[in-house]
């Protein structure tokens, strides 16, 4: 008999792997043990060995995002395109667009700014899709000189920008797009409703206390990400997006304050 809140429960939906499960990844305790002091949140070597681990635990809808990606890129996605996967981490989603679409789909390009995390996403897709062409990069995608492409993915990664750094990145992933190309970007957000956002990120912590986190792990974590992980509206984004000139923007997907949107750029 499956306890109630088993943590399979509450991911066994993923439609697809939420992240590339290799054997050296580990569950996420990092938070588990009363810290003297808690460093500021960073994507380390300690964070990549559990990665798999927290970002399934921890971002509510993960699996349903990473599974869209290649229905998006069916639609959208001219034939032998370019597509860039920015804040990769692991590569989860380039991953994911290499299972759902065949080798001469796309050529990819992941960036990262971890070389920890570059290290791991190398091994990783050059292991799990050694037919597509997949290149990984270490670099920071506010000083990137992008090439033309049809679709880019920015996967929960603007949110770790300074907000002062992020109308420039959206304007230059528009200017990056091919006519007709699509931005699909995904992010924690803030409800400006005071009491609505409370809400949802009191259920937000009952998620995370279902997928097993203790009440100390989600206060430290959350003290980790204090001005590290600063979620903008849905407003914000969508506003950010029409300056950045992009012709049309939707939400397609929220759950709790974790949503994911996409940007039409011109035909
Ligand atoms: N300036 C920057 N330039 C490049 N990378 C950066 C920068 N700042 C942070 N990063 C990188 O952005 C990633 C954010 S995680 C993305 C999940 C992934 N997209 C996924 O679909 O699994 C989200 C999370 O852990 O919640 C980390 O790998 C950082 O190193
Ligand atoms: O917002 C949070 O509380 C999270 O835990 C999200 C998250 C997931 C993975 C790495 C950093 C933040």
């Amino acid at each position: 008999m499956q306890p109630a809140y088993d943590t399979r429960n509450i991911v066994a939906n993923l439609h697809f792997p939420a992240c590339p499960m290799s054997d050296a990844s580990y569950r996420d305790a990092i938070f588990s043990t009363p810290l003297d002091r808690v460093a500021r949140f960073s994507f380390d070597e300690q964070v990549v060995a559990c990665f798999p681990d927290m970002i399934r635990r921890s971002v509510p809808g993960y699996g349903q995002i990473l599974g869209m990606l290649g229905l998006i890129a069916q639609r959208h996605l001219r034939h032998g395109a370019h597509v860039y996967d920015l804040g990769c981490s692991l590569g989860a989603a380039s991953l994911a667009l290499a299972g759902q679409l065949p080798p001469d789909a796309f050529r990819l390009t992941a960036v990262d700014l971890s070389p920890a995390m570059v290290a791991r996403a190398r091994e990783t897709l050059a292991a799990e899709c050694p037919g597509h062409a997949i290149e990984v990069a270490e670099g920071d995608i506010r000083t990137l000189d992008y090439r033309p492409s049809g679709m880019i993915v920015l996967n929960f990664t603007l949110q770790f920008l300074p907000r002062e750094d992020r109308d420039a990145v959206i304007a230059r992933l528009h200017e990056a797009l091919e006519p007709g190309g699509v931005l699909v970007l995904s992010e924690k957000v803030v409800d400006l409703d005071e009491q609505d956002n409370a809400w949802r990120v009191e259920r937000y912590h009952d998620f995370k206390r279902a997928n097993g986190y203790s009440d100390l792990e989600i206060s430290q974590k959350r003290n980790a990400l204090e001005n590290v992980l600063v979620p903008d509206s849905l407003d914000a984004h969508h506003d950010r997006l029409a300056r950045a000139g992009f012709s049309r923007s939707l939400t397609w997907f929220q759950y709790l304050n974790f949503a994911s949107l996409i940007a039409f750029k011109e035909a």
